[in-house]
This record gives C-alpha cells, structure tokens and sequence, in this order.
C-alpha cells in the first residue's frame, strides 16, 4: 500500500481525536508515506508532536466547508461519535469514507449519516505498524471506499475484514484492549521478581525483555504455534513446567482471561446501547 498516493492537500484524511488511539495510527500512517499536508488533524490539544507540519483545528466547526476529505477517522471517545457525525453531515453529499474506531459504536449509528462507513477495531501497536486491525463495511461500502480502508489499516498492522459485526465486542475484548494485558502481565512479572528477591531496576528489565523476546521469536516463526513455543520452554519436570501448573491450573490464565475478556466484550456491548 502507498499512503502517499491514496490523499491530497485537497482531498485529504482527517483524523478527529488525535489521543492515544488517533495518536497511534497518525503515527504509523505519517511512518508509512501519508504526507503531512494530506492529513488534517482536529483535536482540542491539536496535532501531537511527531506531526507538527499537519493542518490541524481545535474543533470539527473551525475546519474549512470547502475541505473534501477523502476519508474521515472518528477516534474520539465513543460517546461522542454521534454528535462528531452531526457535525460533519455536510460532508455526506461528498460520500467520504468514514471509519470509526471508537468502541462499541454500531455501523448504523455511522450509516444513518454517511453511506460508506467502516467499524475498525485497532490497537495501540498501530504507532509503529505492528496494529491488529478489525473492519466490518456498511454493505453501501464500494469495493474502491473498501481498498482505501484496507490500505489505511494495512500502513498500521495487520487487517482482518469481517462480515459480522456481532464479533467486534469480541474483538475488542480481545485485541483492542488486549495490548493492555501484555502489559499488566510484564507489570505482575516485575512485581513477582521483586517479592522473589530481585531488585525493582532487574526485575523490571528482566519482564520486559522476557516479552519484547517472546513475542518477537513468535512473530519470526510464522509456522509455529503459541503451544509449541510455550512446549519448547518447558523441560519436563523442570522450572517451567512448575509455573505452568500453576497459570493453566483451575485459577490461571484460561480462566482468569475467559472472565476478563468477557468483561470487556460486555463493556462494549453495553457502550453500544
Ligand atoms: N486507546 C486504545 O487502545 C483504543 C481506543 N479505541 C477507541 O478510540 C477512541 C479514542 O480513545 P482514546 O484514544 O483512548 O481516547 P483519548 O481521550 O486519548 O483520545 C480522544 C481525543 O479526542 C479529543 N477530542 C475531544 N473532543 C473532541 C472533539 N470535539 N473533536 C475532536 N477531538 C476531540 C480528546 O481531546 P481532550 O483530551 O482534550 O478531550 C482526545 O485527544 C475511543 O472511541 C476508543 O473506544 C479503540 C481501540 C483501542
Ligand atoms: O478501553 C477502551 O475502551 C478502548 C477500546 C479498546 C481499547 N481501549
């Protein structure tokens, strides 16, 4: 894909909210070839450092009515999608393509107003291309609006289109706040050194590389899966297998996620409503 193709000073992509997600992805795309003046940025705060050469407006109805952006992201908080859309409804004659990335926020709330509108799930890897993306297109949505979404997606990490969008309460339990979790696990790992007798400084290395290296060894193995990487950790009888039975034990991973993941899923739902 070729950003620097895709938009112009004309035509250009305007992400409104530009905050840690919005952030995220002007980051990856500005990376990957969208040239800064095709992006207009509208945030209260205005566009973030890495992008000071950005057209950028504090608010939807300080940006010019002659713009006609190509495509408009709404990365502002999920509540404040609908009045967002209000405020760019006369661009709909234009026929944009909208995407929305804000959790929970159904297509027709999307549709009502604009025709070519797209529901992504991203995440915060998205700031340097490593994003997992998840899309499901209104059906007015051109297979054109569709290609410029999936170049859009595919300059921030990997994209995966699909036909239900029952599953993005899921997906977002999974991967839009899943980056999170890694997270918390490399925080819990520090802090289970320091009660095990490690200084916090090593402890803290010894976590965060221990899950920069995983998960680099399992993106440069395409053809293995987790368990057989995890299985070639794992010495029968030894350390590791110690652990395990405690993490995939009755009150481990499997079940603590299951119940996390599904708190999150039904916070989306909720949010929806
Ligand atoms: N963070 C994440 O990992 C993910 C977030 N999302 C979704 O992305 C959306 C944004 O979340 P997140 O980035 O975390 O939130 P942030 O609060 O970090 O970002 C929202 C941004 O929008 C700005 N803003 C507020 N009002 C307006 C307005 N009227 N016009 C333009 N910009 C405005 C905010 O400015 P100010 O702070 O000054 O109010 C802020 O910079 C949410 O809908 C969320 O569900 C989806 C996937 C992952
Ligand atoms: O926490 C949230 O609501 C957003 C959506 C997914 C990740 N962050």
């Amino acid at each position: 894909m070729d950003l620097s193709k895709a938009f112009d000073p004309q035509h250009p992509l305007v992400l409104v909210g530009c905050g840690r997600m919005g952030g995220a992805m002007a980051r990856g795309w500005l990376e990957r070839g969208l040239a800064p003046e095709a992006f207009v940025v509208i945030d209260p705060a205005g566009a973030p450092d890495f992008a000071p050469d950005v057209r950028q407006f504090p608010s939807i109805d300080k940006m010019p009515r002659d713009l006609a952006p190509a495509a408009v992201i709404l990365a502002v908080k999920p509540y404040m999608v609908e009045q967002a859309v209000g405020q760019l409804a006369q661009l709909a004659e234009k026929d944009p393509l909208v995407i929305s990335v804000a959790a929970g926020i159904q297509l027709a709330s999307l549709e009502a107003v604009f025709e070519s509108s797209v529901r992504v799930m991203p995440n915060t890897p998205a700031a340097i291309g490593k994003g997992m993306m998840v899309a499901v297109a209104a059906n007015a949505v051109s297979q054109a609006k569709k290609a410029l979404a999936s170049d859009l997606m595919a300059a921030a990490g990997d994209v995966l289109w699909v036909d239900d969008e029952s599953m993005m309460d899921a997906v977002t339990g999974v991967s839009g706040s899943g980056p999170a979790y890694i997270f918390a696990l490399t925080e819990a790992m520090a802090a289970a050194g320091v009660t095990h007798g490690l200084p916090h400084d090593v402890a803290s290395r010894l976590a965060r590389q221990t899950v920069i290296g995983a998960a680099c060894l399992m993106e440069q193995s395409p053809h293995m899966t987790a368990s057989e990487l995890r299985e070639q950790v794992t010495s029968p009888g030894g350390t590791t297998a110690a652990a395990l039975d405690i993490l995939r034990g009755e009150e481990g991973f499997g079940p603590l996620l299951e119940k996390a993941i599904g708190a999150a899923t039904r916070r989306s739902q909720d949010l929806a409503k």
